[in-house]
Protein backbone atom coordinates (compact mmCIF):
# COMPACT_ATOMS: atom_id res chain seq x y z
CA UNK A 1 0.00 0.00 0.00
CA UNK A 2 1.08 3.34 -0.75
CA UNK A 3 0.90 6.17 1.49
CA UNK A 4 1.39 9.82 0.83
CA UNK A 5 1.82 12.45 3.08
CA UNK A 6 3.64 15.98 3.68
CA UNK A 7 6.76 16.06 6.12
CA UNK A 8 8.71 19.15 6.69
CA UNK A 9 7.45 20.67 3.50
CA UNK A 10 8.76 17.13 1.17
CA UNK A 11 6.06 14.56 -0.18
CA UNK A 12 7.11 11.64 1.62
CA UNK A 13 6.37 8.49 -0.13
CA UNK A 14 6.01 5.13 1.66
CA UNK A 15 6.25 1.62 0.02
CA UNK A 16 5.23 -1.01 1.85
CA UNK A 17 5.06 -4.34 1.17
CA UNK A 18 4.24 -7.71 2.02
CA UNK A 19 5.99 -9.32 5.66
CA UNK A 20 7.06 -12.89 4.66
CA UNK A 21 4.27 -15.51 6.53
CA UNK A 22 7.56 -16.73 8.95
CA UNK A 23 8.54 -13.36 10.37
CA UNK A 24 4.27 -12.66 10.58
CA UNK A 25 3.46 -15.20 12.54
CA UNK A 26 6.61 -14.83 14.33
CA UNK A 27 5.34 -10.91 14.92
CA UNK A 28 2.06 -12.60 16.00
CA UNK A 29 3.47 -14.88 18.58
CA UNK A 30 5.11 -12.11 19.97
CA UNK A 31 1.56 -9.96 20.57
CA UNK A 32 2.48 -7.38 17.32
CA UNK A 33 -0.22 -7.14 14.49
CA UNK A 34 1.36 -7.02 11.40
CA UNK A 35 1.95 -6.12 8.68
CA UNK A 36 4.15 -2.76 9.35
CA UNK A 37 3.74 0.47 8.00
CA UNK A 38 5.52 3.26 7.63
CA UNK A 39 3.67 6.46 8.37
CA UNK A 40 4.84 9.62 7.16
CA UNK A 41 6.19 11.57 10.62
CA UNK A 42 4.22 14.82 11.47
CA UNK A 43 6.49 17.83 12.09
CA UNK A 44 8.31 17.81 14.96
CA UNK A 45 6.35 15.32 17.19
CA UNK A 46 7.14 12.05 18.80
CA UNK A 47 4.42 10.49 17.25
CA UNK A 48 6.12 7.11 15.75
CA UNK A 49 6.28 6.88 12.00
CA UNK A 50 6.12 3.40 12.45
CA UNK A 51 2.86 1.66 12.99
CA UNK A 52 0.94 -1.44 12.92
CA UNK A 53 -1.97 -1.66 11.35
CA UNK A 54 -4.25 -4.70 10.62
CA UNK A 55 -3.55 -7.10 7.97
CA UNK A 56 -4.61 -6.17 4.38
CA UNK A 57 -6.03 -7.94 1.67
CA UNK A 58 -3.02 -9.28 0.11
CA UNK A 59 -4.45 -8.02 -3.15
CA UNK A 60 -4.03 -4.50 -2.17
CA UNK A 61 -0.60 -5.58 -0.83
CA UNK A 62 1.80 -3.14 -2.50
CA UNK A 63 3.89 -6.04 -4.19
CA UNK A 64 4.18 -3.53 -7.16
CA UNK A 65 6.61 -1.56 -5.29
CA UNK A 66 9.11 -4.78 -4.71
CA UNK A 67 8.70 -5.93 -7.91
CA UNK A 68 9.29 -2.05 -9.70
CA UNK A 69 12.63 -1.82 -7.73
CA UNK A 70 13.30 -5.68 -9.05
CA UNK A 71 12.58 -4.68 -12.27
CA UNK A 72 14.46 -1.72 -12.68
CA UNK A 73 17.65 -3.04 -10.94
CA UNK A 74 17.70 -5.80 -13.70
CA UNK A 75 17.87 -3.69 -16.19
CA UNK A 76 21.16 -2.10 -14.09
CA UNK A 77 22.81 -5.67 -13.67
CA UNK A 78 25.78 -5.62 -16.46
CA UNK A 79 26.03 -8.27 -19.10
CA UNK A 80 28.58 -10.39 -19.16
CA UNK A 81 30.37 -11.01 -22.40
CA UNK A 82 33.03 -12.11 -24.34
CA UNK A 83 34.52 -8.75 -25.40
CA UNK A 84 34.41 -7.79 -21.59
CA UNK A 85 37.39 -6.21 -19.90
CA UNK A 86 38.82 -6.57 -16.45
CA UNK A 87 37.12 -4.10 -13.92
CA UNK A 88 34.14 -3.44 -15.55
CA UNK A 89 31.96 -5.11 -13.57
CA UNK A 90 32.68 -3.12 -10.61
CA UNK A 91 35.93 -2.07 -8.64
CA UNK A 92 34.98 -2.25 -5.10
CA UNK A 93 37.49 -0.76 -2.48
CA UNK A 94 36.80 -1.51 2.12
CA UNK A 95 38.84 1.07 4.49
CA UNK A 96 38.99 -1.38 7.12
CA UNK A 97 40.65 -4.06 8.89
CA UNK A 98 42.63 -3.14 12.10
CA UNK A 99 44.00 -4.98 15.09
CA UNK A 100 41.24 -5.98 16.74
CA UNK A 101 38.65 -7.01 13.17
CA UNK A 102 39.58 -8.87 9.91
CA UNK A 103 37.02 -10.68 9.18
CA UNK A 104 34.58 -7.53 8.60
CA UNK A 105 36.84 -6.22 6.16
CA UNK A 106 37.07 -9.58 3.99
CA UNK A 107 33.52 -10.40 4.13
CA UNK A 108 32.28 -6.86 3.09
CA UNK A 109 35.09 -7.42 -0.10
CA UNK A 110 34.69 -10.75 -0.83
CA UNK A 111 31.04 -10.67 -0.86
CA UNK A 112 31.50 -7.36 -3.34
CA UNK A 113 33.65 -9.89 -5.70
CA UNK A 114 31.30 -13.19 -5.20
CA UNK A 115 28.07 -10.98 -6.43
CA UNK A 116 29.99 -9.80 -9.16
CA UNK A 117 32.68 -7.41 -8.73
CA UNK A 118 35.65 -8.18 -10.77
CA UNK A 119 38.78 -6.18 -8.64
CA UNK A 120 38.31 -5.20 -4.82
CA UNK A 121 40.85 -3.31 -2.45
CA UNK A 122 41.42 -3.40 0.94
CA UNK A 123 42.81 -0.44 3.11
CA UNK A 124 43.87 -1.73 6.44
CA UNK A 125 46.24 -1.10 8.88
CA UNK A 126 49.87 -2.63 8.64
CA UNK A 127 48.92 -5.14 11.20
CA UNK A 128 45.79 -6.88 9.61
CA UNK A 129 47.47 -6.42 6.33
CA UNK A 130 48.82 -10.49 6.23
CA UNK A 131 45.95 -11.93 7.71
CA UNK A 132 43.35 -10.05 5.07
CA UNK A 133 45.60 -11.55 2.24
CA UNK A 134 45.91 -14.71 3.97
CA UNK A 135 42.13 -14.85 3.94
CA UNK A 136 41.63 -14.40 0.10
CA UNK A 137 44.76 -13.79 -2.72
CA UNK A 138 41.64 -12.11 -4.42
CA UNK A 139 41.67 -9.16 -2.44
CA UNK A 140 44.17 -6.54 -3.06
CA UNK A 141 45.08 -5.35 0.30
CA UNK A 142 47.26 -1.92 0.84
CA UNK A 143 48.65 -1.33 4.66
CA UNK A 144 47.96 2.65 4.35
CA UNK A 145 46.15 3.54 7.05
CA UNK A 146 48.16 4.57 10.43
CA UNK A 147 47.55 4.43 14.00
CA UNK A 148 48.54 7.38 16.51
CA UNK A 149 51.94 5.72 16.03
CA UNK A 150 54.25 8.53 14.08
CA UNK A 151 56.12 6.16 12.11
CA UNK A 152 53.20 4.66 10.57
CA UNK A 153 51.65 8.54 9.98
CA UNK A 154 54.44 9.91 8.49
CA UNK A 155 54.41 6.60 6.01
CA UNK A 156 50.89 7.22 5.61
CA UNK A 157 52.04 10.22 4.14
CA UNK A 158 54.28 8.58 1.74
CA UNK A 159 51.28 6.53 0.50
CA UNK A 160 49.03 9.32 0.03
CA UNK A 161 49.37 9.96 -4.04
CA UNK A 162 48.51 6.37 -4.36
CA UNK A 163 45.87 6.00 -2.48
CA UNK A 164 44.65 9.25 -5.09
CA UNK A 165 45.22 6.92 -7.75
CA UNK A 166 43.79 3.66 -6.58
CA UNK A 167 40.78 5.75 -4.94
CA UNK A 168 40.78 7.26 -8.69
CA UNK A 169 40.03 4.04 -10.60
CA UNK A 170 37.51 2.61 -7.82
CA UNK A 171 33.93 2.55 -8.75
CA UNK A 172 32.53 2.45 -5.43
CA UNK A 173 34.23 2.93 -1.83
CA UNK A 174 33.02 0.99 1.11
CA UNK A 175 34.57 3.43 4.52
CA UNK A 176 34.23 1.07 8.04
CA UNK A 177 33.67 -2.57 8.10
CA UNK A 178 35.94 -3.37 11.30
CA UNK A 179 38.05 0.14 10.81
CA UNK A 180 38.34 0.51 14.83
CA UNK A 181 38.32 3.68 16.73
CA UNK A 182 42.22 4.58 16.94
CA UNK A 183 43.05 8.29 16.59
CA UNK A 184 45.15 8.40 14.37
CA UNK A 185 43.29 5.87 11.53
CA UNK A 186 40.10 7.90 12.04
CA UNK A 187 42.18 11.15 10.73
CA UNK A 188 43.30 8.93 7.50
CA UNK A 189 39.80 7.46 7.03
CA UNK A 190 38.31 11.27 7.46
CA UNK A 191 40.68 12.51 4.60
CA UNK A 192 39.61 8.97 2.24
CA UNK A 193 35.99 10.05 2.17
CA UNK A 194 37.13 13.49 1.59
CA UNK A 195 39.17 12.20 -1.35
CA UNK A 196 36.05 10.02 -2.64
CA UNK A 197 33.33 13.35 -1.88
CA UNK A 198 36.28 15.09 -4.02
CA UNK A 199 35.27 12.82 -6.95
CA UNK A 200 31.68 12.21 -6.46
CA UNK A 201 32.59 8.54 -5.73
CA UNK A 202 29.84 6.65 -4.78
CA UNK A 203 30.59 6.06 -1.17
CA UNK A 204 29.28 3.37 1.42
CA UNK A 205 29.72 3.95 5.17
CA UNK A 206 29.56 1.05 7.66
CA UNK A 207 31.03 -0.34 11.01
CA UNK A 208 33.45 1.86 12.50
CA UNK A 209 32.61 4.49 9.75
CA UNK A 210 29.60 5.29 11.20
CA UNK A 211 30.84 6.28 14.54
CA UNK A 212 33.54 8.78 12.57
CA UNK A 213 30.08 10.03 11.12
CA UNK A 214 28.17 10.02 14.65
CA UNK A 215 31.11 12.34 15.95
CA UNK A 216 31.42 15.18 13.23
CA UNK A 217 27.92 14.76 10.76
CA UNK A 218 29.13 17.32 8.47
CA UNK A 219 31.31 14.85 6.79
CA UNK A 220 29.11 13.72 4.65
CA UNK A 221 25.70 15.88 5.38
CA UNK A 222 24.97 16.61 1.98
CA UNK A 223 26.60 14.48 -0.08
CA UNK A 224 23.98 12.48 -2.45
CA UNK A 225 26.34 9.85 -4.05
CA UNK A 226 26.51 8.16 -0.31
CA UNK A 227 24.62 5.34 1.81
CA UNK A 228 24.92 4.76 5.25
CA UNK A 229 23.93 1.07 6.73
CA UNK A 230 23.03 1.38 10.66
CA UNK A 231 22.33 -1.27 12.55
CA UNK A 232 20.10 0.00 15.59
CA UNK A 233 22.75 0.68 18.04
CA UNK A 234 24.73 2.78 14.98
CA UNK A 235 21.18 4.59 14.27
CA UNK A 236 20.72 5.67 17.84
CA UNK A 237 24.46 7.30 17.57
CA UNK A 238 23.79 8.79 13.93
CA UNK A 239 19.87 10.44 15.54
CA UNK A 240 21.90 12.24 18.33
CA UNK A 241 24.46 13.15 16.30
CA UNK A 242 21.47 15.46 14.27
CA UNK A 243 19.34 16.02 16.76
CA UNK A 244 16.56 13.26 16.51
CA UNK A 245 15.09 12.01 19.80
CA UNK A 246 15.18 8.33 20.12
CA UNK A 247 13.19 6.73 23.16
CA UNK A 248 14.25 3.67 25.35
CA UNK A 249 16.75 1.56 25.25
CA UNK A 250 18.14 0.36 22.09
CA UNK A 251 15.84 -1.33 20.00
CA UNK A 252 14.05 -2.49 16.29
CA UNK A 253 11.48 0.52 17.35
CA UNK A 254 14.18 3.22 16.88
CA UNK A 255 13.91 2.38 13.11
CA UNK A 256 10.85 4.46 12.76
CA UNK A 257 12.93 7.49 12.93
CA UNK A 258 15.02 6.26 10.19
CA UNK A 259 13.54 8.61 7.75
CA UNK A 260 13.61 11.37 9.84
CA UNK A 261 17.31 10.91 10.56
CA UNK A 262 17.86 10.73 6.95
CA UNK A 263 16.60 13.76 6.33
CA UNK A 264 18.70 15.45 8.72
CA UNK A 265 21.58 14.05 6.53
CA UNK A 266 20.16 16.22 3.61
CA UNK A 267 21.53 13.57 1.32
CA UNK A 268 22.77 10.44 1.89
CA UNK A 269 20.13 7.68 1.77
CA UNK A 270 20.16 5.68 5.15
CA UNK A 271 19.78 1.85 5.20
CA UNK A 272 18.00 1.45 8.69
CA UNK A 273 19.19 -2.68 9.18
CA UNK A 274 17.12 -5.07 11.06
CA UNK A 275 13.67 -7.04 10.84
CA UNK A 276 12.82 -4.82 8.13
CA UNK A 277 15.70 -3.21 6.48
CA UNK A 278 14.06 0.78 5.83
CA UNK A 279 15.61 2.76 2.75
CA UNK A 280 14.83 6.14 3.20
CA UNK A 281 16.53 9.47 2.18
CA UNK A 282 13.90 11.36 3.92
CA UNK A 283 11.73 11.96 1.16
CA UNK A 284 10.98 8.08 -0.36
CA UNK A 285 11.40 5.13 2.05
CA UNK A 286 11.01 1.29 1.17
CA UNK A 287 11.12 -1.36 3.26
CA UNK A 288 12.49 -4.48 2.44
CA UNK A 289 10.69 -7.21 4.15
CA UNK A 290 12.23 -10.17 1.86
CA UNK A 291 12.25 -13.35 4.05
CA UNK A 292 15.94 -13.95 5.74
CA UNK A 293 17.19 -16.38 7.85
CA UNK A 294 16.78 -16.34 11.59
CA UNK A 295 20.40 -16.74 12.80
CA UNK A 296 22.41 -13.43 13.59
CA UNK A 297 25.85 -14.26 13.02
CA UNK A 298 28.39 -11.38 13.28
CA UNK A 299 29.05 -10.01 9.64
CA UNK A 300 25.68 -10.10 8.06
CA UNK A 301 25.81 -6.31 7.61
CA UNK A 302 29.40 -6.50 6.23
CA UNK A 303 28.15 -9.10 3.93
CA UNK A 304 25.15 -6.20 2.83
CA UNK A 305 27.64 -3.50 2.20
CA UNK A 306 29.82 -5.41 -0.11
CA UNK A 307 26.78 -6.23 -2.04
CA UNK A 308 24.79 -3.30 -1.73
CA UNK A 309 28.40 -0.69 -2.80
CA UNK A 310 28.61 -3.43 -6.02
CA UNK A 311 25.31 -2.34 -6.98
CA UNK A 312 25.54 0.65 -6.37
CA UNK A 313 28.60 0.52 -9.05
CA UNK A 314 26.68 -1.22 -11.16
CA UNK A 315 23.33 1.39 -11.42
CA UNK A 316 25.69 3.86 -11.67
CA UNK A 317 27.97 2.90 -14.77
CA UNK A 318 24.30 1.41 -16.82
CA UNK A 319 22.77 5.16 -16.17
CA UNK A 320 26.16 6.56 -18.49
CA UNK A 321 25.17 4.30 -21.21
CA UNK A 322 22.02 3.62 -23.43
CA UNK A 323 18.61 3.31 -21.66
CA UNK A 324 20.28 3.56 -18.01
CA UNK A 325 17.29 5.70 -16.67
CA UNK A 326 14.70 4.97 -14.64
CA UNK A 327 11.50 3.27 -16.18
CA UNK A 328 8.50 4.90 -16.60
CA UNK A 329 7.04 2.17 -13.67
CA UNK A 330 9.56 3.35 -11.14
CA UNK A 331 8.78 7.16 -12.49
CA UNK A 332 5.10 6.26 -11.61
CA UNK A 333 5.80 5.82 -8.30
CA UNK A 334 5.90 9.06 -6.41
CA UNK A 335 9.25 8.69 -5.94
CA UNK A 336 10.12 12.12 -4.58
CA UNK A 337 13.94 12.26 -4.97
CA UNK A 338 16.16 13.32 -7.54
CA UNK A 339 17.34 10.65 -10.30
CA UNK A 340 20.67 9.56 -8.55
CA UNK A 341 18.94 9.53 -5.02
CA UNK A 342 16.09 7.63 -6.82
CA UNK A 343 19.20 4.88 -8.42
CA UNK A 344 20.56 4.74 -4.81
CA UNK A 345 17.52 3.28 -3.15
CA UNK A 346 16.48 1.28 -5.87
CA UNK A 347 20.21 -0.33 -5.72
CA UNK A 348 20.22 -0.57 -2.15
CA UNK A 349 16.43 -1.63 -2.00
CA UNK A 350 17.90 -4.95 -4.61
CA UNK A 351 21.08 -5.50 -2.09
CA UNK A 352 18.62 -5.91 0.50
CA UNK A 353 16.84 -8.43 -1.52
CA UNK A 354 19.56 -10.26 -2.13
CA UNK A 355 21.37 -10.89 1.04
CA UNK A 356 18.53 -11.69 2.81
CA UNK A 357 17.67 -14.02 0.11
CA UNK A 358 21.10 -15.71 0.40
CA UNK A 359 20.93 -15.61 4.54
CA UNK A 360 17.10 -17.02 4.10
CA UNK A 361 18.95 -19.89 1.52
CA UNK A 362 22.05 -20.46 4.13
CA UNK A 363 19.61 -20.29 7.04
CA UNK A 364 17.89 -23.62 5.63
CA UNK A 365 20.92 -25.84 5.13
CA UNK A 366 23.05 -24.74 8.61
CA UNK A 367 20.26 -23.77 10.81
CA UNK A 368 22.23 -22.46 14.22
CA UNK A 369 25.25 -23.30 12.97
CA UNK A 370 24.90 -20.52 9.85
CA UNK A 371 27.75 -18.11 9.72
CA UNK A 372 28.71 -15.22 7.69
CA UNK A 373 31.04 -17.30 5.16
CA UNK A 374 28.20 -19.75 4.45
CA UNK A 375 25.86 -16.60 2.99
CA UNK A 376 28.45 -15.64 1.03
CA UNK A 377 27.88 -19.14 -1.08
CA UNK A 378 24.65 -18.22 -1.69
CA UNK A 379 24.86 -14.89 -3.03
CA UNK A 380 25.24 -16.09 -6.78
CA UNK A 381 22.49 -17.87 -6.26
CA UNK A 382 20.23 -15.40 -4.50
CA UNK A 383 21.17 -12.91 -7.24
CA UNK A 384 20.41 -15.14 -9.68
CA UNK A 385 16.38 -16.01 -7.62
CA UNK A 386 15.78 -12.40 -7.69
CA UNK A 387 16.81 -11.42 -11.13
CA UNK A 388 16.14 -14.62 -13.34
CA UNK A 389 16.76 -12.44 -16.35
CA UNK A 390 19.52 -10.86 -15.46
N1 LIG B 1 34.43 -10.63 12.33
C1 LIG B 1 34.61 -9.32 12.40
O1 LIG B 1 35.72 -8.79 12.24
C2 LIG B 1 33.44 -8.44 12.66
C3 LIG B 1 33.68 -7.12 12.95
N2 LIG B 1 32.69 -6.23 13.09
C4 LIG B 1 33.10 -4.84 13.27
O2 LIG B 1 33.06 -4.56 14.64
C5 LIG B 1 32.94 -3.15 14.82
C6 LIG B 1 31.84 -2.89 15.85
O3 LIG B 1 30.61 -3.35 15.29
P1 LIG B 1 29.30 -3.72 16.15
O4 LIG B 1 28.29 -4.29 15.22
O5 LIG B 1 29.71 -4.51 17.35
O6 LIG B 1 28.79 -2.27 16.50
P2 LIG B 1 28.19 -1.64 17.80
O7 LIG B 1 29.27 -1.29 18.72
O8 LIG B 1 27.30 -0.57 17.33
O9 LIG B 1 27.33 -2.81 18.46
C7 LIG B 1 26.07 -3.10 18.09
C8 LIG B 1 25.42 -3.67 19.35
O10 LIG B 1 24.06 -3.47 19.28
C9 LIG B 1 23.40 -4.65 19.67
N3 LIG B 1 22.13 -4.72 18.95
C10 LIG B 1 21.94 -4.86 17.63
N4 LIG B 1 20.63 -4.93 17.35
C11 LIG B 1 19.98 -4.82 18.55
C12 LIG B 1 18.61 -4.82 18.93
N5 LIG B 1 17.64 -4.94 18.02
N6 LIG B 1 18.31 -4.68 20.22
C13 LIG B 1 19.28 -4.55 21.14
N7 LIG B 1 20.60 -4.55 20.84
C14 LIG B 1 20.93 -4.68 19.56
C15 LIG B 1 24.33 -5.79 19.29
O11 LIG B 1 24.15 -6.90 20.13
C16 LIG B 1 25.68 -5.16 19.47
O12 LIG B 1 26.18 -5.42 20.76
C17 LIG B 1 32.65 -2.56 13.45
O13 LIG B 1 33.79 -2.02 12.88
C18 LIG B 1 32.22 -3.76 12.67
O14 LIG B 1 32.43 -3.59 11.29
C19 LIG B 1 31.29 -6.60 12.90
O15 LIG B 1 31.00 -6.29 11.57
C20 LIG B 1 31.04 -8.07 13.18
C21 LIG B 1 32.04 -8.98 12.52
N1 LIG C 1 15.46 -9.39 13.26
C1 LIG C 1 15.82 -9.59 11.99
N2 LIG C 1 15.02 -10.27 11.14
C2 LIG C 1 15.39 -10.51 9.87
N3 LIG C 1 16.56 -10.07 9.33
C3 LIG C 1 17.38 -9.38 10.13
C4 LIG C 1 17.07 -9.10 11.48
N4 LIG C 1 18.08 -8.40 12.01
C5 LIG C 1 18.98 -8.27 11.01
N5 LIG C 1 18.57 -8.85 9.89
C6 LIG C 1 19.28 -8.95 8.61
O1 LIG C 1 20.68 -8.90 8.85
C7 LIG C 1 21.22 -7.76 8.22
C8 LIG C 1 22.35 -7.23 9.07
O2 LIG C 1 21.82 -6.62 10.25
P1 LIG C 1 22.68 -6.45 11.58
O3 LIG C 1 21.83 -5.69 12.52
O4 LIG C 1 23.20 -7.79 11.98
O5 LIG C 1 23.87 -5.55 11.02
P2 LIG C 1 25.30 -5.28 11.64
O6 LIG C 1 25.26 -5.25 13.12
O7 LIG C 1 25.82 -4.07 10.95
O8 LIG C 1 26.12 -6.54 11.13
P3 LIG C 1 27.66 -6.87 11.35
O9 LIG C 1 27.70 -8.04 12.27
O10 LIG C 1 28.15 -7.21 9.98
O11 LIG C 1 28.34 -5.64 11.88
C9 LIG C 1 20.04 -6.82 8.06
O12 LIG C 1 20.19 -5.91 7.03
C10 LIG C 1 18.90 -7.78 7.77
O13 LIG C 1 18.89 -8.09 6.40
Amino acid sequence: MLQAGTRQGLLTSVFRLPVPSHITSRLQAKGTTPPYSIKPAPPSSSRPLLTTMATADPAQQPESAHNVCIEQFSRWIPALSASSYKGQQGKIGVVGGCVEYTGAPFFAAHSAHKVGADLTYCISMPEAAPVLKGFSPDMMVMPYLPDTNDEQAASFRRYEPKLQGIIGRMSALIVGPGLGDDPGTVKVAIKIIKMACERDLPLLIDGSGLNIVAKDPSIIKGYKNCILTPNVAELGRLAKAVGVQLEGPVSTAWQEAAPQVAAAFEGPVLVSKGPADIITDGCTTLSCEVASGLKRSGGQGDIMAGVVATFVSWSRAAQKGPGGGLLPSVEALPITSNLDTASLLVSAYAGCAVLRTASNKAFRLKGRSLMAPDIIEHLAEALEHQFPNA
